[in-house]
């Protein structure tokens, strides 16, 4: 939050108001009475005119659900029932909803759980959800973490706004990779999701630019060729954006000019900013190219480059584009240029990648690698396909029976973009005021849809994995994962949409026999995360397991506690030498560097790109993850 975005204080007052009032427990079959619909629930942020919108909205549904007739499922009987053939008891869709590890688990008790969670405080971060966190870092001569902002020299300006977003300490990732950037270090880092990442790699970018004052000054005339210091790269546009408001913040009034460049919208406006000076450039990388092609931008000045979501930018759906801008259009050679990259989850195929772009890096991870935090309360329900969209309307009633709808926001993941404009089309045939994000909408459809979100107008969004990164909306109290992911990173993405900046969440999955082959990557991860793990999901995990589950390959658990590892102690173990890593950041680092082509050099050699950096789509498909790449699934632009 920043004083930018400051909600109305009178929310407060009317939170308190009604959450006293909180309705009790509404059975299965009263759920769909109007009465409990039509509880008018205010909103956050917003003006009497959305509100009222609002208002009317909720009312009209409200009629069209009555119709619909009440056929909510609750808590079915038939335990037992089991479809699944020898030894396994498998839920049946119909008759186990709920089906958790308590007998009888009442899958309505989400209705409590919005009430611990205490979704309607709007609390700053929560820093006590983040002391004795476990922290890695590996590579030599670490610079040591701070504990404060004011430990920090990032030069008053910077402080200044540090103070107006109301960022009074450092988060773990912050207290450990600013030192570390502000040393002019290379740093790959891993961090949970809503961890404040973003601030982590914009301060350094910031204060470097401002001390080595080389701002762009305004060009009298407009200038045809952009040459920006900093290149923050990024998968969607919406995260662009995202990111750009951020630095915006971050920068304001110390001279420094923050652009971003992204598909779907106009180039030529792009342009005209361009011309108006740029030292910090946010892109996604197809507009970036297309800019460089027309030789609009120059990356020869480039000095900071960082990459958010870095392992979604080197797997397949990207990585040729990456290597093209970073190693073929005349950006200086790492080294020359400092590079970092972060990310919550980075698969060691994926760190192998990566550390081509890097020079004498530090490895740097805060929490458990590729693992999801705490703070979420994560459910997993087996739900047949046929079933789902019952059940979410049943969950969906839960909220409305608490009153809850309206001022938190739920997040439904889907895995297509048909299948997100179905279900969309459905719930609002149903009486749920909903909207959808996929890469088939037009960008402005796509800025309206989370716009209309995140100020509670449609307080439910239905989004391919084209909202699944980075984006940070407040409030979101439910994420549902009405498709599971093919892939354990991409839920772990997912589910970080809500549990964010130390406030609690909710992620509730539907699993069905697709999703077997996940069954043992969800299984560790949740129990990593100290969640309750329904039997039914153990024995699957037990049976249909194997080590590299969750469609990635390497093994993200063996062999650390954390999760993951510095990929180059592998390697060094391999070659006979040894990696020096400190936990909690009680470094021991040796006294001598080291050249970092010396360790890197074994594995590189496997997995670098030709001379001509023409890596071929099939080489990284054997290291990356397999997208998918039909018209039907979603996530990069
Ligand atoms: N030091 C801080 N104090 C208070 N709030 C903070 C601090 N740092 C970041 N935040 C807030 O925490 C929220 C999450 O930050 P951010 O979006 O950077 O997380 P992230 O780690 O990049 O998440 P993701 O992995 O999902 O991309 C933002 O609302 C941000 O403003």
């Amino acid at each position: 939050m920043s004083w930018v975005d400051d909600e109305p204080q009178t929310e407060s007052t009317q939170r308190r108001t009604t959450r006293s009032s909180l309705p009790t427990y509404v059975p299965p079959n009263l759920r769909n009475s109007v009465t409990g619909r039509n509880v008018f629930v205010k909103p956050f942020g917003f003006t009497t005119d959305s509100s009222d919108r609002f208002n009317r909205a909720v009312s009209s549904r409200g009629r069209g659900r009555g119709r619909d007739g009440g056929r909510g499922r609750g808590r079915g009987g038939g335990r037992g029932r089991g479809r699944g053939q020898g030894k396994f008891w498998v839920p049946s869709g119909e008759a186990n909803y709920g089906s958790n590890t308590k007998e009888n688990t009442d899958p309505f008790d989400i209705v409590e759980k919005f009430d611990e969670l205490e979704v309607f405080e709007d609390t700053l971060i929560n820093f006590d959800a983040y002391e004795d966190i476990p922290v890695e870092t590996s590579g030599f001569d670490i610079p040591p973490p701070v504990s404060s902002f004011a430990e920090i020299d990032l030069g008053k300006a910077l402080s200044d706004n540090i103070g107006r977003c109301r960022y009074v300490k450092p988060t773990p990732i912050q207290k450990y990779a600013i030192p570390i950037a502000l040393a002019g270090r290379d740093l790959m880092a891993c961090a949970q999701t809503g961890s404040g990442k973003t601030a982590a790699f914009c301060f350094p970018i910031i204060s470097g630019i401002l001390r080595d004052n080389t701002m762009t000054p305004v060009p009298k005339w407009g200038v045809k060729v952009a040459c920006p210091r900093a290149l923050i790269l990024s998968p969607t546009r919406e995260l662009s954006c995202q990111i750009h408001e951020e630095a915006k913040k971050f920068a304001y009034q110390t001279g420094v000019k923050v652009v971003v460049v992204y598909g779907g919208s106009s180039i030529d406006q792009q342009l005209r900013c361009l011309e108006q000076g740029v030292d910090i450039l946010v892109a996604t990388p197809g507009r970036l190219v297309d800019m460089i092609e027309r030789a609009r931008v120059s990356l020869q000045k480039v000095k900071y480059l960082a990459l958010d979501e870095a392992d979604r930018m080197l797997d397949m759906g990207f990585e040729r584009q990456i290597r093209k801008i970073v190693e073929q259009m005349e950006m200086p050679p790492p080294g020359a240029r400092q590079t970092m990259l972060f990310s919550a989850t980075f698969p060691t195929d994926i760190q192998k990648l990566a550390s081509d772009f890097l020079s004498n890096y530090i490895f740097l991870t805060v929490g458990r690698v590729g693992s999801s935090t705490d703070l979420i309360d994560q459910r997993v329900e087996f739900v047949s396909d046929m079933d789902k969209r019952n059940y979410l309307k049943s969950l969906l009633n839960a909220q409305w029976a608490n009153g809850t709808h309206g001022k938190a926001l739920t997040l439904v993941f889907v895995e297509t973009k048909k299948g997100a404009d179905a279900l969309e089309q459905w719930l609002y045939k149903n009486g749920f005021s909903s909207t959808a994000i996929h890469g088939d909408k037009i960008q402005m459809e796509r800025e309206r849809a989370l716009r209309s979100f995140k100020t509670g107008v449609t307080p439910i969004l239905v989004a391919t994995d084209v909202a699944a990164r980075g984006l940070d909306i407040p409030h979101v109290a439910h994420v549902i994962n009405f498709d599971l992911p093919k892939n354990i990173d991409d839920y772990v993405h997912r589910i970080g949409r809500t549990g964010r900046a130390g406030k609690s969440g909710l992620a509730t999955a539907f699993f069905s026999d697709k999703n077997i082959p996940l069954a043992k990557a969800l299984f560790k991860l949740m129990q990593e995360a100290n969640q309750e793990v329904p039997p039914w999901l153990t024995q699957f995990a037990e049976y249909y397991g194997s080590d590299d589950d969750g469609g990635r390959q390497g093994n993200r658990y063996g062999g650390n506690k954390f999760g993951s590892h510095d990929i180059r102690n592998d390697a060094r173990v391999m070659s006979g030498n040894y990696c020096y890593s400190s936990q909690y950041g009680d470094s021991v680092a040796p006294a001598n560097s080291y050249v970092a082509n010396t360790y890197v050099a074994p594995y590189c050699a496997d997995y670098a790109a030709p001379a001509s950096s023409n890596f071929s789509a099939a080489s990284s498909q054997s290291y990356g993850r397999v997208h998918d790449e039909s018209d039907f699934t979603d996530g990069w632009d």
